[in-house]
């Protein structure tokens, strides 16, 4: 049984998992909230809960305690595992990013049982179905609504009104970064200072080139592939081209023809093997790319940090979900959202998916081709209704 867990099929197993797994699995009765992190997100996640719940609020850990912040709160504490098996607490808001200590922390909070919040991506997309699967056993919840599209519901809209539904297509324009770059050198800007602009507002990962080389749309991509298709599905298996040898030149060839220059992520079914073994193998075509959009499709609308995610099913049609998909404010009303639900404990969690791994191959899509002072480009082009 525990072996099941630990080794879902395809997806990676920290060699460490067990020996956690077994540390102690006690679910604690109490409600206090612990968060790890206050910067961008954590800082108006802090904000946000410190005005609803005052008196749940127990510890906030940080890498400096001393560094000045726009957050009322006396005692910033520095070791975030304390905050982790502090007894006093039984959600743990997850706000550092990356796949180390943030991995580290989420994994322990798990093995005790307790309800993790993350608004981390990069963790989800790349050990999520496996940690989701360890949460079932310990008895923990697993909630990331912010990892995906910032303040647009999608996670939960996919985890519930839309998981019976047979979807053929989810995807779109999901990080925010990217977009606002794009959009301001539509308008004339320089890709370096719009990039400078993005991190300044709050929009970008810590090392942007998870944004601009399209990491961060993978991760996404992923965990809305594994949410709409009931499969493990991980980052690392989706082709991925990013923004970074765009040019003016490139956006203005296309508004000229009356297209918007996107980055794309987009998974889409392109056939069904027939069962085996009573498990239906799924592929998907899937991948993150720029590409030419004309201007009155819905993945052209898109203004600076918003994202757009359009999800096409058999029964539902077009669905598209909209809004701002980065920031602190917007990406903190997502996850103090998952906090009260973990608190009032009203809806499940996102489940684990069990299964093969979703198969993946590249996303095809027409070319837009052109020969400049010599330099041939190939842009695609979304053509797709
Ligand atoms: N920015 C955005 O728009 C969005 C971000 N996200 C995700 O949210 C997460 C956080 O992003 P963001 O807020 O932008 O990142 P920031 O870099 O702004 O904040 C990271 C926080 O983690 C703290 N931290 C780092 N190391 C440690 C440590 N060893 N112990 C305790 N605390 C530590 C930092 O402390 P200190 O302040 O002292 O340096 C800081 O408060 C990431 O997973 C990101 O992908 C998701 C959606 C949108
Ligand atoms: N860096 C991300 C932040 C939100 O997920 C983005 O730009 O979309």
């Amino acid at each position: 049984m525990e072996d099941s867990v630990l080794t879902l099929s395809g997806v990676p197993s920290p060699s460490d998992a067990p020996s956690i797994a077994t540390a102690g699995t006690a679910t604690t009765r109490v409600d206090g909230i612990g968060l790890l992190g206050c910067g961008t997100v954590g800082a108006s996640v802090a904000r946000r809960l410190l005005a609803l719940h005052p008196q749940l609020v127990r510890a906030i850990a940080v890498r400096d305690p001393h560094k000045p912040r726009a957050v009322e709160w006396a005692d910033f504490e520095s070791d975030p595992f304390e905050v982790v098996d502090d007894p006093a607490v039984r959600v743990v808001v997850e706000c550092i990013g990356g796949v180390g200590l943030a991995r580290e922390l989420v994994l322990r909070a798990i093995a005790r049982g307790k309800d993790v919040v993350t608004a981390n991506k990069d963790l989800i997309a790349t050990e999520g179905p496996w940690l989701a699967a360890f949460a079932a056993r310990t008895g923990a919840s697993l909630r990331y609504e912010a990892a995906v599209g910032g303040a647009i519901p999608i996670v939960r809209a996919m985890a519930g009104s839309l998981a019976n539904e047979d979807v053929l297509e989810i995807g779109g324009v999901v990080n925010g970064t990217t977009n606002f770059i794009l959009d301001a050198m539509s308008d004339g800007a320089g890709y370096d200072e719009a990039l400078a602009e993005a991190q300044r507002l709050g929009y970008a990962e810590t090392d942007p080139r998870a944004d601009v080389d399209g990491h961060d749309a993978a991760h996404k991509l992923a965990i809305l592939a594994g949410l709409a298709f009931h499969r493990p599905s991980v980052s690392g298996r989706i082709a991925r081209r990013g923004i970074g040898a765009l040019t003016a030149e490139d956006v203005r060839a296309g508004a000229e023809r009356g297209w918007r220059l996107k980055l794309l992520a987009v998974a889409r079914r392109v056939e069904e093997p027939p069962a085996a073994e009573g498990d239906r193998a799924l592929v998907v075509e899937a991948g993150v790319t720029p590409a030419y959009v004309p201007a009155d499709h819905p993945f052209a609308r898109p203004r600076g940090a918003e994202n757009v995610v359009r999800v096409v099913g058999a029964g539902c049609g077009e669905l598209l979900f909209a809004g701002t998909g980065a920031g602190g404010d917007p990406t903190a009303s997502a996850v103090v959202a998952d906090v009260v639900a973990a608190l009032e404990s009203r809806e499940r969690h996102v489940p684990a998916h069990a299964g093969p791994d979703l198969q993946t191959v590249p996303l095809r899509l027409p070319a837009f081709e052109r020969v400049r002072d010599g330099v041939r480009s190939a842009i695609p082009v979304w053509a797709a209704a």
